[in-house]
């Protein structure tokens, strides 16, 4: 029987969460060694991160790595005023942060350090699923796919890869319309192009 999107999440949450803390340090380095191996990153880019929450995997040695090479590094946050969508924020080590309603670190909202969708070269995604089609299932919350809306309509330079452990790849996942394909998925040991 196929299964409903909150079965899927309830599944792959679960898988994603039962990884070791050695682990997820171990996926974690893995996951940096990848984007080095395959250099995804431009060195004067600008890049969308996230920090790990829910046993996803940990981008903070890819965060530090661009800190290092002076790649500018952004992370999103929930939008203050347009309900459901992300606003990306400039990210250094300096920045000031506060927990969101998720109980997740963001930067504190300041309009003057907002970067625009059109200004960002890669974002890299969380999921909780993935298929080799490039097919992406989220929390739930829609807000990754209302934010990129405007990858799929328009000439955008901004490159999507999804970053997931192993076993968050699921052999085919039924696509929405309002669904953003990603264009790579990232693990640690291998990168597919959709
Ligand atoms: N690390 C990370 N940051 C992110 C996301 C993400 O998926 N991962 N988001 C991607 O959209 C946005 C936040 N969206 C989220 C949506 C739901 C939940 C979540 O934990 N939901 C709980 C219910 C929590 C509650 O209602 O208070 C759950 O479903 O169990 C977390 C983040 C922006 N930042
Ligand atoms: N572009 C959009 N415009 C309006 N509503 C949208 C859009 N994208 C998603 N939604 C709404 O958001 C809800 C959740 O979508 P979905 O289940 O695909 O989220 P998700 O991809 O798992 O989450 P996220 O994007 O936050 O990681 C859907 O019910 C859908 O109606």
């Amino acid at each position: 029987m196929n299964q409903t999107p909150a079965q899927l999440r309830q599944h792959f949450r679960q898988q994603r969460r039962q990884l070791s803390a050695d682990e997820q340090t171990i996926a974690s380095v893995s996951l940096l060694k990848q984007i080095q191996t395959h250099q995804l990153i431009d060195n004067d880019a600008m890049v969308a991160l996230y920090l790990a929450n829910d046993g996803e995997i940990d981008p903070i040695n890819v965060i530090h790595y661009c800190w290092q090479h002076n790649i500018r590094v952004c992370l999103p946050v929930l939008h203050p005023v347009c309900q459901g969508h992300l606003s990306f924020q400039s990210y250094t080590p300096d920045t000031s942060m506060a927990n969101n309603r998720f109980g997740i670190a963001e930067p504190t909202w300041d309009c003057r350090d907002v970067v625009p969708l059109s200004d960002i070269d890669y974002i890299f995604t969380p999921l909780v699923a993935f298929d080799k089609s490039g097919n992406r299932l989220g929390m739930g919350g829609g807000f990754y796919d209302r934010t990129l809306a405007p990858l799929k309509s328009r000439q955008f330079k901004t490159k999507l890869y999804g970053l997931a452990h192993e076993c968050q790849q699921s052999e085919q996942l039924a696509t929405q319309p309002w669904d953003v394909p990603l264009h790579a998925i990232i693990t640690p040991s291998q990168l597919i192009r959709a």
